[in-house]
């Protein structure tokens, strides 16, 4: 038997199934585009008979793709719905109609309300009819995890003599465990020999979030085309994330000895337009696509990675498209990630100044849940270079509104004496700026204003960034406060403080440290 698996990809149909999911013609065409890059090897463009403009869709990426993959529509049993198939199918380079009937006892008497022998004869009208019309007809027994599995033998038989290429065994409600999954494809495999002639397929759904669990134990038992959505999107709870089938026969290929055509450095992106294009956003943790899934923040993983990825990696994020692995700071980040950023940024820090810059990165990671590069930019400034704060806040008074022109009162130390300024302002921050440019005299252009909630709920600490220039000198200042005004004023008195320390200190900086 073959090592190949073909990867079918269905995003555009069982994945458009996802509520809220549905995508317009010109859409599933850039989506297809894209999915051939990746090399799967069949496009389930959509399903022609549901809507004109599904059969557009079908039609359209049909007469596009050249030199790629199969392009397949789905299709009820019924002469109607196959000849639409047929007919949007049709001008593909590699047409495939796919024609579907449920075989569990449960749809037979309450969806379909047929009997078994009325299935089976629709199941040789169908897939008879199809094959007239296509070379390459696939069969799908829905709900075949639930069936009867002497009744699906059956069934699949009957399918065989009708002429599908392709028998595919879905769990379609995603109900099925690994064991039992792989047993019935074996026993399907040992009672209906003659299914050899076709391809073995399967499609799992992850209501118990076990689709791709259920896809690996279908290959492993002798299938070779594996169904799926990129990102795992789909009916209800989904359909078999693609990308971590073709990982998982990616990474244990030593084990189990199957290969794809996948051209797996185009997974990444490929999620990415499948998250843009759907609107489906793919959570931080989910495995191969996820933010987080070659993200490191633990101290004790970070320290393993920076020795050696195989620590805490089984795949490269190159691999799947992505440039590097991340290391993201935070409360459980160690020494080693606290030193390969400021090795990373160029800061030549002693021993005593890491230990120092480490314990206030710590006490912030408290309160803060991601530490950016401005953070410890910061934290160098107040921990390493200790700029004296010859400015500092007393208090600030503001009046702003609809009717009013915004004007503010600051007064400030001025080391140990206070001094007081009123200005106007085109906005309440503008305002206190302007008193505080009265107060300090600074000439200094404010180049970048930013805010930030540092913790969450109504009385969240919000904390201001300024970044300030004066004659080619620039600077961070950072202030927090539950009151934004407040924090503003304290950011850019903190910013002028920097800016006069960077003015008035002789020492050589290390080119991290000139930025500050
Ligand atoms: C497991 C799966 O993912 S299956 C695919 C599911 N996808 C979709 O349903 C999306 C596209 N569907 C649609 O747009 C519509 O359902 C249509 C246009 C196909 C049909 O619409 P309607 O004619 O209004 O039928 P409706 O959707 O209400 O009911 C489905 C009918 O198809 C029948 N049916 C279901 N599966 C099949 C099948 N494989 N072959 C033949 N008939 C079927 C049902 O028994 C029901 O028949 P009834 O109307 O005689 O009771
Ligand atoms: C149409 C079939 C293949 C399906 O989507 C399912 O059974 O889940
Ligand atoms: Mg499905």
């Amino acid at each position: 038997m073959s090592n190949y698996v073909k990867i079918f990809d269905t995003t555009l149909r069982d994945g458009e199934q996802s509520p809220g999911a549905s995508m317009n013609k010109e859409e599933k065409l850039r989506l297809a585009r894209k999915l051939a890059k990746l090399g799967v090897d069949i496009i389930e463009a959509g399903f022609p008979a549901a809507s004109p403009g599904d059969f557009e869709a079908v039609r359209l990426i049909a007469g596009d793709l050249r030199g790629g993959p199969v392009v397949c529509g789905l299709s009820r049993t019924r002469p109607a719905d196959i000849e639409r198939c047929w007919q949007a199918v049709r001008e593909a380079e590699k047409p495939r109609i796919h024609v579907f009937l449920a075989t569990s006892d449960i749809h037979l008497q309450y969806k379909l309300q047929m009997t078994r022998q009325q299935v089976l004869d629709e199941i040789r009208s169908g897939v008879g009819h199809a094959r007239g019309l296509c070379e390459d007809v696939q069969w799908s027994a829905e709900d075949a995890s639930r069936s009867d599995p002497d009744f699906l033998c059956q069934c699949v038989r009957v399918a065989l003599e009708a002429g599908a290429t392709t028998i595919n065994i879905p769990d379609t409600v995603g109900y099925a465990l690994p064991h039992e999954f792989y047993e019935r494809i074996s026993y399907i495999r040992a009672n209906v020999p003659e299914v050899a002639r076709a391809t073995l397929s399967v499609h799992c759904h992850d209501d118990l979030g076990h689709a791709v669990a259920n896809s690996i134990a279908g290959v492993r038992a002798g299938a070779r085309q594996v169904e799926g959505c990129i990102n795992g999107i789909g009916e209800r709870a989904g359909n078999a994330a693609l990308e971590e089938v073709i990982m998982t026969l990616a990474t244990r290929q030593k084990e189990l000895g199957l290969i794809t055509g996948v051209n797996k450095a185009e997974i990444h992106s490929t999620s990415r337009l499948v998250t843009m294009i759907s609107g489906l956003p793919v959570q931080p943790n989910k495995a191969i696509v996820g933010a987080n899934a070659f993200a490191h923040e633990s101290g004790i993983h970070v320290d393993g990675v920076l020795k050696q990825p195989l620590t805490y990696e089984i795949m490269t994020p190159e691999e799947v498209g992505l440039a590097s692995n991340t290391v993201v700071l935070g409360k459980h980040s160690g020494r080693a990630a606290l030193r390969n950023w400021l090795s990373g940024n160029g800061y030549e820090l002693d021993r005593q100044q890491c230990e120092s810059l480490f314990e206030a990165f710590k006490r912030l990671a408290d309160k803060k849940k991601e530490i950016e590069n401005d953070d410890l930019e910061a934290l160098i400034a107040d921990e390493i270079l200790r700029i004296p704060l010859r400015w500092k806040l007393d208090y600030l008074n503001v009046m702003a509104g609809t009717e009013v022109e915004p004007v503010a009162t600051v007064r400030v130390f001025d080391g140990d004496s206070l001094r007081r300024e009123a200005a106007f302002g085109v906005g309440p921050v503008d305002a206190v700026y302007n008193a505080i440019r009265k107060i300090t005299g600074t000439q200094a252009k404010l180049m970048r204003y930013g805010v930030a909630s540092i913790t969450g709920g109504v009385d969240a600490q919000g904390e201001v960034t300024v970044k300030l220039q004066e004659n080619g000198n620039e600077a961070l200042g950072k202030g927090a406060d539950s009151d934004i005004l407040v924090a503003s004023a304290k950011a850019f008195l903190n910013g002028i403080n920097r800016l006069e320390y960077n003015k008035t200190q002789k020492m050589e900086l290390t080119p991290g440290e000139r930025q500050l």
